[in-house]
């Protein structure tokens, strides 16, 4: 008889239980989520330690706890699970991954480039930080966005840097919200986007730069965000930021996330 047999499928078992704790861990990072995801493992631990010391009473009571404890979880980590759900549907978006615009793109300028113009995005962004228009812009990679597009106006207009510098006017109704550009349009302005919750963001930045960030926490999505305040741009992506960039790098930043044509 062997003490502890242990087959392959068990290492296999142990690696996606790992591997989904690393993901659970970076998307919980820096948010109060955090702390809570903790105390539940504290918990669970504790629990765990009084089954196999067979303390009965407190097993009794800690299990109806653990009973009703998958709905808590439920309801305490609702906007967690959504995000994570997103960002599976996001990253793993089969239409688009084998859609016939992808593979003939893919054919005639190489993989993982997206056909975008950000040439009048930059150009934009750097009037935006020379008038202080404060300005938010997402560019989507394979997830469109559909349900975001739709809390602003539709556009469907090209990509224009006069387009663009309209849209931020302070007059214009449109100013308020996001731009969202899909391919190489301008798909919609005016859009409302998740605010991130990360505690990472400092201070000074409100409520433009966290929905810059929380976009980009739950979808594929770049986000660019200059600053009403003091005309500084932000560049966001995979839920993280870089503030106080120069027009020069934002450039840079866009092309090396495959943006660029
Ligand atoms: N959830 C959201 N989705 C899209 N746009 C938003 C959202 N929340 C705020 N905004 C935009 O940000 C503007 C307010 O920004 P706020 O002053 O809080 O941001 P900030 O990060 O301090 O940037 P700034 O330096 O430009 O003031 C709003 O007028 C609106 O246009």
């Amino acid at each position: 008889m062997t003490f502890l047999e242990i087959r392959f499928i068990d290492l296999v078992d142990i690696f996606l239980v790992a591997y989904l704790m690393f993901r659970l861990y970076k998307l919980i990072k820096g948010t109060v989520a955090l702390n809570i995801f903790i105390g539940i493992f504290s918990f669970i631990v504790f629990w765990l330690l009084i089954k196999s010391l067979k303390m009965e009473l407190s097993s009794t009571i800690l299990d109806n706890f653990v009973n009703v404890g998958v709905l808590a979880i439920i309801v305490v980590f609702q906007q967690e699970i959504r995000r994570f759900l997103l960002l599976l549907g996001s990253r793993y978006n089969l239409h688009n991954k084998f859609s016939f615009e992808r593979f003939f793109e893919g054919k005639s300028r190489g993989a993982g480039m997206m056909n975008i113009y950000i040439k009048p995005v930059v150009q934009a962004c750097d009037y935006f930080t020379r008038t202080r228009t404060g300005a938010l812009i997402v560019i989507t990679k394979n997830s469109e966005l559909l349900d975001f597009v739709h809390t602003g106006e539709l556009l469907n207009a090209v990509i224009s840097r006069r387009l663009l510098e309209t849209i931020f006017f302070k007059n214009n109704p449109l100013h308020d919200g996001a731009v969202i550009i899909n391919r190489n349009k301008i798909k919609a302005a005016g859009c409302i986007l998740p605010v991130s919750q990360n505690m990472d963001i400092p201070k000074r930045f409100g409520l433009r730069h966290r929905a810059g960030m929380g976009i980009t926490e739950s979808t594929d999505a770049v986000a660019i965000v200059v600053s009403e305040e003091r005309g500084r741009i932000s560049f966001f992506q995979n839920g993280r930021g870089e503030f106080n960039i120069s027009v020069e790098e934002l450039e840079k930043r866009l092309e090396a996330a495959g943006l660029t044509r």
